[in-house]
Protein backbone atom coordinates (compact mmCIF):
# COMPACT_ATOMS: atom_id res chain seq x y z
CA UNK A 1 0.00 0.00 0.00
CA UNK A 2 2.55 2.32 1.19
CA UNK A 3 4.77 1.77 -1.76
CA UNK A 4 2.81 1.72 -4.13
CA UNK A 5 1.64 5.57 -2.85
CA UNK A 6 5.54 6.00 -3.25
CA UNK A 7 5.93 4.81 -6.66
CA UNK A 8 2.71 7.13 -7.32
CA UNK A 9 4.16 9.96 -6.29
CA UNK A 10 7.87 9.00 -8.01
CA UNK A 11 6.27 8.66 -11.22
CA UNK A 12 4.04 12.27 -11.03
CA UNK A 13 7.43 13.98 -10.00
CA UNK A 14 9.39 12.18 -13.05
CA UNK A 15 6.59 12.99 -15.42
CA UNK A 16 6.43 17.00 -14.33
CA UNK A 17 10.34 16.87 -14.99
CA UNK A 18 9.62 15.59 -18.18
CA UNK A 19 6.84 17.91 -19.30
CA UNK A 20 8.71 20.52 -17.63
CA UNK A 21 12.13 19.50 -19.72
CA UNK A 22 10.47 19.49 -23.07
CA UNK A 23 7.60 22.21 -22.66
CA UNK A 24 11.08 24.78 -21.67
CA UNK A 25 12.81 24.80 -24.71
CA UNK A 26 9.70 26.58 -26.59
CA UNK A 27 9.90 29.10 -23.59
CA UNK A 28 11.73 32.58 -23.07
CA UNK A 29 14.67 31.96 -20.93
CA UNK A 30 13.21 33.80 -18.06
CA UNK A 31 11.04 31.77 -17.42
CA UNK A 32 12.65 28.45 -18.43
CA UNK A 33 14.64 29.57 -15.20
CA UNK A 34 11.26 29.99 -13.22
CA UNK A 35 10.59 26.37 -13.92
CA UNK A 36 13.54 25.40 -13.40
CA UNK A 37 13.40 26.60 -9.67
CA UNK A 38 9.82 25.71 -9.67
CA UNK A 39 11.18 21.86 -10.06
CA UNK A 40 14.03 21.98 -7.86
CA UNK A 41 11.75 23.28 -4.96
CA UNK A 42 9.21 20.79 -5.39
CA UNK A 43 12.15 17.76 -5.46
CA UNK A 44 13.22 19.31 -2.12
CA UNK A 45 9.97 19.98 -1.00
CA UNK A 46 9.49 15.68 -1.90
CA UNK A 47 12.56 14.97 -0.17
CA UNK A 48 11.53 16.70 2.78
CA UNK A 49 8.11 14.63 3.08
CA UNK A 50 10.10 11.69 2.11
CA UNK A 51 12.47 12.35 5.66
CA UNK A 52 9.40 12.77 7.52
CA UNK A 53 7.32 9.77 6.32
CA UNK A 54 10.67 7.92 7.48
CA UNK A 55 10.79 9.88 10.70
CA UNK A 56 7.21 8.60 11.29
CA UNK A 57 7.25 5.18 9.94
CA UNK A 58 10.83 4.68 12.29
CA UNK A 59 8.63 6.63 15.41
CA UNK A 60 5.22 3.54 14.82
CA UNK A 61 7.98 0.80 14.09
CA UNK A 62 8.56 -1.58 16.29
CA UNK A 63 12.53 -2.08 15.50
CA UNK A 64 15.76 0.04 16.13
CA UNK A 65 18.30 0.52 13.65
CA UNK A 66 21.65 1.82 14.98
CA UNK A 67 24.36 2.88 12.11
CA UNK A 68 27.84 2.51 12.47
CA UNK A 69 29.66 4.48 9.84
CA UNK A 70 33.15 3.46 8.21
CA UNK A 71 34.70 6.77 9.29
CA UNK A 72 33.81 9.25 11.99
CA UNK A 73 34.64 12.90 10.84
CA UNK A 74 38.39 12.34 10.10
CA UNK A 75 39.12 9.30 12.19
CA UNK A 76 38.55 5.45 11.11
CA UNK A 77 35.74 4.32 13.38
CA UNK A 78 37.65 1.00 15.19
CA UNK A 79 34.05 -0.43 15.85
CA UNK A 80 33.39 -0.22 12.06
CA UNK A 81 36.56 -2.58 12.02
CA UNK A 82 35.30 -5.18 14.59
CA UNK A 83 32.08 -5.21 13.52
CA UNK A 84 33.28 -5.81 9.44
CA UNK A 85 35.69 -8.81 11.49
CA UNK A 86 33.20 -9.99 13.12
CA UNK A 87 30.07 -10.24 11.02
CA UNK A 88 32.58 -11.53 8.22
CA UNK A 89 33.08 -14.42 10.63
CA UNK A 90 29.57 -14.87 11.44
CA UNK A 91 28.89 -14.82 7.23
CA UNK A 92 31.55 -17.66 6.86
CA UNK A 93 28.92 -19.43 9.14
CA UNK A 94 25.80 -18.69 8.53
CA UNK A 95 25.30 -16.65 4.79
CA UNK A 96 24.66 -18.37 1.74
CA UNK A 97 26.89 -16.20 -0.78
CA UNK A 98 29.51 -15.86 0.19
CA UNK A 99 32.82 -13.66 -1.82
CA UNK A 100 36.76 -14.71 -0.88
CA UNK A 101 39.66 -12.38 -0.81
CA UNK A 102 43.10 -11.90 -0.11
CA UNK A 103 43.37 -9.41 1.94
CA UNK A 104 46.60 -7.48 2.90
CA UNK A 105 47.67 -7.90 6.26
CA UNK A 106 45.38 -11.13 6.66
CA UNK A 107 47.30 -14.76 6.69
CA UNK A 108 44.18 -16.67 5.13
CA UNK A 109 41.79 -16.61 2.19
CA UNK A 110 38.77 -14.40 3.50
CA UNK A 111 35.56 -15.07 3.26
CA UNK A 112 32.59 -12.39 3.27
CA UNK A 113 29.10 -12.27 2.89
CA UNK A 114 27.53 -11.13 -0.75
CA UNK A 115 23.92 -11.17 0.13
CA UNK A 116 24.83 -7.43 1.99
CA UNK A 117 22.38 -8.69 5.16
CA UNK A 118 22.83 -11.65 8.13
CA UNK A 119 20.91 -12.57 10.95
CA UNK A 120 22.50 -12.98 14.19
CA UNK A 121 21.09 -14.45 17.79
CA UNK A 122 22.39 -13.73 20.95
CA UNK A 123 20.28 -15.18 24.06
CA UNK A 124 17.70 -16.24 22.32
CA UNK A 125 17.10 -12.45 20.62
CA UNK A 126 17.34 -12.23 16.88
CA UNK A 127 19.26 -9.30 15.19
CA UNK A 128 19.91 -8.53 11.83
CA UNK A 129 23.19 -6.95 10.30
CA UNK A 130 23.02 -4.68 7.11
CA UNK A 131 26.02 -3.22 4.83
CA UNK A 132 24.01 -0.19 3.81
CA UNK A 133 22.84 -1.08 0.81
CA UNK A 134 22.93 2.01 -0.78
CA UNK A 135 26.95 2.26 -0.41
CA UNK A 136 27.52 -1.35 -1.56
CA UNK A 137 27.08 -0.56 -5.18
CA UNK A 138 29.14 3.00 -4.63
CA UNK A 139 33.32 3.08 -5.38
CA UNK A 140 34.30 5.27 -2.62
CA UNK A 141 34.35 3.91 0.63
CA UNK A 142 33.67 7.05 2.69
CA UNK A 143 30.38 6.09 2.93
CA UNK A 144 30.35 2.86 4.06
CA UNK A 145 28.13 1.80 7.10
CA UNK A 146 26.70 -0.97 9.07
CA UNK A 147 23.45 -0.98 10.01
CA UNK A 148 21.98 -2.93 13.24
CA UNK A 149 18.45 -3.58 13.28
CA UNK A 150 16.84 -5.09 16.67
CA UNK A 151 13.55 -5.05 17.78
CA UNK A 152 12.67 -2.68 20.71
CA UNK A 153 11.93 -4.40 23.53
CA UNK A 154 15.76 -5.49 23.97
CA UNK A 155 17.03 -2.23 23.78
CA UNK A 156 19.19 -2.76 26.42
CA UNK A 157 21.01 -6.00 25.81
CA UNK A 158 21.77 -5.66 22.45
CA UNK A 159 23.08 -1.61 22.54
CA UNK A 160 25.05 -3.52 26.37
CA UNK A 161 25.95 -7.17 25.87
CA UNK A 162 25.40 -7.98 22.79
CA UNK A 163 27.48 -5.04 21.32
CA UNK A 164 30.17 -5.46 23.70
CA UNK A 165 30.47 -9.26 22.60
CA UNK A 166 30.05 -8.08 19.08
CA UNK A 167 33.26 -5.27 19.82
CA UNK A 168 34.77 -7.75 21.48
CA UNK A 169 35.31 -10.90 19.35
CA UNK A 170 35.91 -9.10 16.49
CA UNK A 171 39.00 -7.64 18.01
CA UNK A 172 40.18 -11.17 18.73
CA UNK A 173 39.34 -12.89 15.74
CA UNK A 174 40.66 -10.10 14.01
CA UNK A 175 44.21 -10.56 15.74
CA UNK A 176 43.66 -14.38 15.04
CA UNK A 177 43.46 -13.76 11.47
CA UNK A 178 46.27 -11.33 11.43
CA UNK A 179 49.65 -11.89 9.58
CA UNK A 180 51.94 -11.31 12.05
CA UNK A 181 54.87 -8.36 11.54
CA UNK A 182 58.27 -7.84 12.12
CA UNK A 183 59.38 -4.50 13.00
CA UNK A 184 62.77 -3.18 12.98
CA UNK A 185 63.68 0.56 13.96
CA UNK A 186 64.81 3.31 11.39
CA UNK A 187 67.62 5.53 12.43
CA UNK A 188 66.22 8.85 13.83
CA UNK A 189 68.09 10.71 10.28
CA UNK A 190 65.07 9.22 8.40
CA UNK A 191 61.95 9.98 10.91
CA UNK A 192 59.65 12.35 9.50
CA UNK A 193 57.46 14.83 11.65
CA UNK A 194 54.12 13.99 9.95
CA UNK A 195 54.59 10.36 9.04
CA UNK A 196 54.72 7.87 11.74
CA UNK A 197 57.98 5.73 10.32
CA UNK A 198 59.76 5.42 13.28
CA UNK A 199 59.54 2.03 12.60
CA UNK A 200 59.76 -0.55 9.14
CA UNK A 201 58.02 -3.75 9.14
CA UNK A 202 57.89 -6.54 6.64
CA UNK A 203 55.56 -9.96 7.21
CA UNK A 204 56.89 -12.19 9.47
CA UNK A 205 57.27 -15.27 8.37
CA UNK A 206 59.25 -17.63 10.43
CA UNK A 207 57.56 -20.97 10.89
CA UNK A 208 59.16 -22.25 14.72
CA UNK A 209 56.97 -23.34 17.00
CA UNK A 210 57.43 -24.89 20.56
CA UNK A 211 57.44 -28.29 19.06
CA UNK A 212 60.16 -27.28 16.81
CA UNK A 213 62.27 -26.38 19.42
CA UNK A 214 64.81 -29.07 21.03
CA UNK A 215 65.51 -28.19 24.73
CA UNK A 216 65.02 -29.93 28.07
CA UNK A 217 60.52 -30.69 27.50
CA UNK A 218 60.83 -29.91 31.47
CA UNK A 219 61.86 -26.44 30.59
CA UNK A 220 59.52 -26.17 27.72
CA UNK A 221 56.39 -26.79 29.24
CA UNK A 222 57.67 -24.29 32.31
CA UNK A 223 57.95 -21.60 29.69
CA UNK A 224 54.62 -22.24 27.90
CA UNK A 225 52.98 -22.39 31.07
CA UNK A 226 54.30 -18.93 31.97
CA UNK A 227 53.60 -17.25 28.26
CA UNK A 228 49.76 -19.12 28.72
CA UNK A 229 49.37 -17.52 32.21
CA UNK A 230 50.91 -13.92 31.46
CA UNK A 231 49.24 -14.01 28.14
CA UNK A 232 45.66 -14.63 30.23
CA UNK A 233 46.64 -12.72 33.00
CA UNK A 234 45.51 -8.97 32.52
CA UNK A 235 43.11 -8.55 34.94
CA UNK A 236 45.59 -10.16 37.52
CA UNK A 237 48.28 -7.61 36.85
CA UNK A 238 45.33 -5.12 36.85
CA UNK A 239 44.64 -6.12 40.42
CA UNK A 240 48.13 -6.15 41.59
CA UNK A 241 48.42 -3.00 40.57
CA UNK A 242 51.75 -3.74 37.93
CA UNK A 243 52.00 -2.84 34.47
CA UNK A 244 50.67 -5.66 32.24
CA UNK A 245 54.21 -7.34 30.97
CA UNK A 246 57.00 -9.39 31.30
CA UNK A 247 60.32 -10.14 30.71
CA UNK A 248 62.53 -12.94 29.41
CA UNK A 249 66.07 -13.47 29.25
CA UNK A 250 67.32 -15.73 26.83
CA UNK A 251 70.94 -16.72 27.79
CA UNK A 252 73.57 -19.42 26.04
CA UNK A 253 75.99 -19.92 23.26
CA UNK A 254 75.73 -19.05 19.86
CA UNK A 255 73.59 -21.44 17.89
CA UNK A 256 71.56 -23.21 20.91
CA UNK A 257 68.09 -21.16 19.72
CA UNK A 258 67.43 -17.66 21.30
CA UNK A 259 66.44 -16.35 18.19
CA UNK A 260 64.58 -19.34 17.52
CA UNK A 261 62.86 -19.10 20.87
CA UNK A 262 61.76 -15.41 20.03
CA UNK A 263 60.36 -16.88 16.26
CA UNK A 264 57.92 -19.48 18.63
CA UNK A 265 57.39 -17.34 21.56
CA UNK A 266 55.32 -14.73 18.50
CA UNK A 267 53.78 -17.29 16.91
CA UNK A 268 52.76 -19.08 20.13
CA UNK A 269 51.44 -15.40 21.36
CA UNK A 270 50.32 -14.44 18.18
CA UNK A 271 52.12 -10.99 19.00
CA UNK A 272 53.95 -8.72 16.52
CA UNK A 273 58.26 -8.74 16.95
CA UNK A 274 60.00 -5.23 17.42
CA UNK A 275 63.40 -6.10 16.80
CA UNK A 276 65.31 -3.05 18.37
CA UNK A 277 68.51 -2.35 16.71
CA UNK A 278 70.56 -0.48 19.89
CA UNK A 279 73.37 0.69 18.40
CA UNK A 280 71.35 2.89 15.70
CA UNK A 281 69.52 4.68 18.83
CA UNK A 282 71.35 8.11 19.38
CA UNK A 283 70.19 8.71 23.21
CA UNK A 284 67.67 7.78 26.30
CA UNK A 285 64.65 10.36 24.42
CA UNK A 286 64.78 8.63 21.08
CA UNK A 287 64.40 5.62 23.13
CA UNK A 288 61.57 6.26 24.35
CA UNK A 289 59.75 7.63 21.47
CA UNK A 290 60.03 4.43 19.38
CA UNK A 291 58.52 2.71 22.59
CA UNK A 292 55.57 4.63 22.93
CA UNK A 293 55.52 3.85 19.04
CA UNK A 294 54.87 -0.16 19.63
CA UNK A 295 51.98 -1.45 20.04
CA UNK A 296 50.33 -3.29 22.70
CA UNK A 297 50.64 -7.17 22.88
CA UNK A 298 53.58 -7.05 21.45
CA UNK A 299 57.26 -8.86 21.76
CA UNK A 300 60.17 -6.35 22.26
CA UNK A 301 63.49 -7.75 21.27
CA UNK A 302 67.32 -6.43 22.14
CA UNK A 303 69.58 -9.29 20.50
CA UNK A 304 72.80 -9.66 21.61
CA UNK A 305 72.69 -6.80 24.42
CA UNK A 306 76.15 -7.11 25.96
CA UNK A 307 77.15 -6.29 22.34
CA UNK A 308 74.63 -3.72 21.47
CA UNK A 309 75.70 -1.54 24.28
CA UNK A 310 78.44 -0.86 27.54
CA UNK A 311 75.87 -2.33 29.60
CA UNK A 312 77.93 -4.74 31.26
CA UNK A 313 79.33 -3.18 34.05
CA UNK A 314 78.03 -1.63 37.48
CA UNK A 315 74.99 0.34 37.10
CA UNK A 316 76.78 3.53 39.06
CA UNK A 317 80.42 2.63 37.14
CA UNK A 318 78.44 2.88 33.72
CA UNK A 319 76.16 5.29 34.64
CA UNK A 320 79.14 8.35 35.25
CA UNK A 321 81.32 6.42 31.95
CA UNK A 322 78.50 7.41 30.18
CA UNK A 323 77.59 10.52 31.77
CA UNK A 324 81.02 11.72 30.99
CA UNK A 325 80.92 9.99 27.32
CA UNK A 326 77.92 12.51 26.94
CA UNK A 327 79.62 15.86 28.70
CA UNK A 328 83.10 15.41 27.36
CA UNK A 329 82.39 13.71 23.97
CA UNK A 330 79.34 14.43 22.58
CA UNK A 331 80.81 15.56 19.18
CA UNK A 332 80.54 11.54 17.78
CA UNK A 333 77.20 11.82 16.28
CA UNK A 334 77.12 8.07 15.37
CA UNK A 335 78.11 6.64 18.90
CA UNK A 336 74.82 5.83 20.57
CA UNK A 337 74.46 7.47 24.03
CA UNK A 338 71.75 5.40 25.43
CA UNK A 339 72.56 4.63 29.12
CA UNK A 340 71.90 1.72 31.54
CA UNK A 341 69.55 3.33 33.35
CA UNK A 342 67.85 4.64 29.69
CA UNK A 343 67.17 1.12 29.26
CA UNK A 344 66.20 0.43 32.98
CA UNK A 345 63.32 2.80 32.43
CA UNK A 346 62.57 1.49 28.99
CA UNK A 347 61.63 -1.58 30.22
CA UNK A 348 60.19 -0.89 33.71
CA UNK A 349 59.60 3.09 34.42
CA UNK A 350 56.87 5.22 33.72
CA UNK A 351 57.12 5.11 30.02
CA UNK A 352 57.05 1.57 29.81
CA UNK A 353 53.07 1.16 31.12
CA UNK A 354 52.10 3.50 28.02
CA UNK A 355 50.82 0.37 26.25
CA UNK A 356 49.79 -3.35 27.61
CA UNK A 357 50.85 -6.76 27.24
CA UNK A 358 54.14 -6.19 26.18
CA UNK A 359 56.77 -8.97 26.34
CA UNK A 360 60.59 -7.69 26.50
CA UNK A 361 63.38 -10.49 25.22
CA UNK A 362 66.97 -10.25 25.75
CA UNK A 363 69.25 -12.48 24.86
CA UNK A 364 72.94 -12.71 25.44
CA UNK A 365 75.98 -15.10 24.83
CA UNK A 366 77.68 -13.91 28.12
CA UNK A 367 75.23 -13.68 30.68
CA UNK A 368 78.07 -13.04 33.47
CA UNK A 369 79.18 -9.82 31.31
CA UNK A 370 75.51 -8.25 32.60
CA UNK A 371 75.00 -5.81 34.82
CA UNK A 372 72.83 -7.48 37.83
CA UNK A 373 70.47 -4.09 37.78
CA UNK A 374 69.21 -5.20 33.78
CA UNK A 375 68.65 -9.07 34.57
CA UNK A 376 67.01 -8.79 38.29
CA UNK A 377 63.63 -10.17 38.54
CA UNK A 378 61.11 -7.75 37.85
CA UNK A 379 62.76 -6.73 35.06
CA UNK A 380 63.70 -9.78 33.32
CA UNK A 381 61.17 -12.06 34.75
CA UNK A 382 62.51 -15.38 33.62
CA UNK A 383 65.81 -16.16 32.75
CA UNK A 384 66.00 -18.94 30.34
CA UNK A 385 69.27 -20.75 29.49
CA UNK A 386 69.69 -22.51 26.15
CA UNK A 387 72.78 -25.03 26.31
CA UNK A 388 74.51 -27.35 24.09
CA UNK A 389 72.26 -30.27 22.70
CA UNK A 390 71.18 -33.25 25.15
CA UNK A 391 70.19 -36.36 24.50
CA UNK A 392 66.43 -35.80 25.15
CA UNK A 393 67.05 -32.52 22.92
CA UNK A 394 68.42 -34.75 19.48
CA UNK A 395 65.41 -36.95 20.18
CA UNK A 396 63.31 -34.19 19.44
CA UNK A 397 65.63 -32.78 16.66
CA UNK A 398 65.37 -36.55 14.83
CA UNK A 399 61.81 -36.58 15.16
CA UNK A 400 61.20 -33.48 13.24
CA UNK A 401 64.22 -33.77 10.73
CA UNK A 402 63.89 -37.54 10.18
CA UNK A 403 60.79 -38.51 11.49
CA UNK A 404 62.28 -40.83 13.54
CA UNK A 405 61.44 -41.91 17.15
CA UNK A 406 64.13 -44.54 17.84
CA UNK A 407 67.12 -45.93 16.39
CA UNK A 408 69.98 -48.28 16.92
CA UNK A 409 72.49 -45.52 16.39
CA UNK A 410 70.78 -43.27 19.09
CA UNK A 411 72.77 -44.84 21.87
CA UNK A 412 76.00 -44.35 20.14
CA UNK A 413 74.45 -40.76 19.58
CA UNK A 414 73.84 -40.39 23.33
CA UNK A 415 76.93 -41.67 24.76
CA UNK A 416 78.72 -38.97 22.45
CA UNK A 417 76.51 -36.36 23.28
CA UNK A 418 77.52 -36.34 26.83
CA UNK A 419 81.26 -36.68 26.11
CA UNK A 420 81.15 -33.64 23.90
CA UNK A 421 79.37 -30.19 23.52
CA UNK A 422 77.50 -29.59 20.04
CA UNK A 423 74.85 -27.15 19.45
CA UNK A 424 71.88 -28.00 18.46
CA UNK A 425 72.38 -25.91 15.35
CA UNK A 426 75.03 -27.97 14.45
CA UNK A 427 73.51 -31.12 15.60
CA UNK A 428 70.24 -29.83 13.13
CA UNK A 429 73.01 -29.34 10.04
CA UNK A 430 73.94 -32.63 10.36
CA UNK A 431 70.69 -34.13 10.51
CA UNK A 432 69.66 -32.35 7.04
CA UNK A 433 69.70 -34.62 4.22
CA UNK A 434 72.08 -33.66 2.09
CA UNK A 435 69.88 -35.86 -1.18
CA UNK A 436 66.51 -35.38 -1.93
CA UNK A 437 65.50 -38.36 -0.22
CA UNK A 438 65.68 -38.61 3.37
CA UNK A 439 67.71 -41.19 4.06
CA UNK A 440 68.61 -41.21 8.10
CA UNK A 441 71.13 -44.14 8.17
CA UNK A 442 73.58 -42.01 6.41
CA UNK A 443 72.37 -38.96 8.42
CA UNK A 444 72.98 -40.71 11.90
CA UNK A 445 76.11 -41.69 10.81
CA UNK A 446 77.22 -38.08 9.55
CA UNK A 447 76.56 -36.50 12.78
CA UNK A 448 78.21 -39.40 14.67
CA UNK A 449 81.14 -38.63 12.72
CA UNK A 450 80.96 -34.78 13.06
CA UNK A 451 80.70 -35.46 16.90
CA UNK A 452 83.86 -37.76 17.25
CA UNK A 453 85.75 -35.25 15.39
CA UNK A 454 84.29 -32.76 17.31
CA UNK A 455 85.52 -34.71 20.89
CA UNK A 456 89.30 -35.12 19.05
CA UNK A 457 89.36 -31.48 18.32
CA UNK A 458 88.53 -30.76 22.07
CA UNK A 459 90.34 -33.53 23.60
CA UNK A 460 93.83 -31.74 21.51
CA UNK A 461 92.53 -28.34 22.23
CA UNK A 462 92.05 -29.12 25.99
CA UNK A 463 96.03 -30.91 25.94
CA UNK A 464 97.31 -27.66 24.23
CA UNK A 465 95.38 -25.69 26.75
CA UNK A 466 97.01 -27.83 29.80
CA UNK A 467 100.55 -27.78 27.59
CA UNK A 468 100.68 -23.90 27.38
CA UNK A 469 99.65 -23.65 31.06
CA UNK A 470 102.52 -25.91 32.29
CA UNK A 471 105.01 -23.77 30.07
CA UNK A 472 103.51 -20.42 31.83
CA UNK A 473 103.63 -22.07 34.79
CA UNK A 474 107.73 -22.96 34.67
CA UNK A 475 108.37 -20.05 32.96
CA UNK A 476 106.91 -18.02 36.49
CA UNK A 477 109.09 -20.31 38.46
CA UNK A 478 111.78 -19.80 36.36
CA UNK A 479 111.34 -15.84 36.24
CA UNK A 480 110.66 -16.19 40.31
CA UNK A 481 114.06 -18.35 40.88
CA UNK A 482 115.97 -15.18 38.78
CA UNK A 483 114.40 -12.72 40.72
CA UNK A 484 115.74 -14.58 43.90
CA UNK A 485 118.68 -15.37 42.85
CA UNK A 486 119.44 -11.41 41.75
CA UNK A 487 118.24 -10.71 45.04
CA UNK A 488 120.64 -12.75 46.94
CA UNK A 489 123.14 -11.32 45.06
CA UNK A 490 122.79 -7.77 45.59
CA UNK A 491 122.38 -8.58 49.17
N1 LIG B 1 67.14 -25.56 20.34
C1 LIG B 1 66.96 -25.65 19.02
N2 LIG B 1 65.95 -26.34 18.51
C2 LIG B 1 65.76 -26.43 17.20
N3 LIG B 1 66.55 -25.85 16.29
C3 LIG B 1 67.58 -25.14 16.73
C4 LIG B 1 67.83 -24.99 18.12
N4 LIG B 1 68.91 -24.23 18.27
C5 LIG B 1 69.33 -23.90 17.06
N5 LIG B 1 68.54 -24.44 16.12
C6 LIG B 1 68.69 -24.30 14.68
O1 LIG B 1 69.90 -23.57 14.46
C7 LIG B 1 69.67 -22.34 13.78
C8 LIG B 1 70.35 -21.22 14.54
O2 LIG B 1 69.70 -21.03 15.79
P1 LIG B 1 69.44 -19.59 16.44
O3 LIG B 1 69.63 -18.52 15.44
O4 LIG B 1 68.13 -19.64 17.13
O5 LIG B 1 70.61 -19.54 17.50
P2 LIG B 1 70.98 -18.36 18.50
O6 LIG B 1 71.07 -18.97 19.86
O7 LIG B 1 70.07 -17.23 18.33
O8 LIG B 1 72.44 -17.99 18.03
P3 LIG B 1 73.22 -16.60 18.21
O9 LIG B 1 73.63 -16.47 19.63
O10 LIG B 1 74.39 -16.73 17.29
O11 LIG B 1 72.28 -15.51 17.78
C9 LIG B 1 68.17 -22.16 13.73
O12 LIG B 1 67.79 -21.74 12.45
C10 LIG B 1 67.59 -23.52 14.04
O13 LIG B 1 67.26 -24.17 12.85
MG1 LIG C 1 70.31 -15.26 17.60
Amino acid sequence: MMIDSWAQIGSTIAGLVFTLATLQQFFPHQLRVSLQQFVLASLQQFSFVQKLCDKLVSFFSPYIQITFPEYSGYWSNQAFTAIETYVGALSTTKASLLKGSLIKNSKALVLTRDDHKLSDEFDGVKVWWILDPSSSTSTSSEDKCFQLIFHRQHRDLITGPYLDHVLEQGKVIEARNKQRRLYTNNPSENWSSYKKNLWSDIAFENPATFQTIAMDPKKKEEIINDLVSFSKGKEYYMKLGKPWKRGYLLYGPPGTGKSTMIAAMANFLNYDIYDLELTTVKNNTELRKLLTETSSKSIIVIEDIDCSLDVTGERKKEGSKTKEKDEKNPVNENTSKVTLSGILNFIDGTWSACGTGRVFVFTTNHVNKLDPALIRRGRMDMHIELSYCSFEAFKMLAKNYLDLDSHELFEKIGILLKETEMTPADVAENLMPKREKKDPDSCLKSLIQALEEAKEKAKSKAEKEKTTKIKKERGKKFYASLIKKRWLFQA
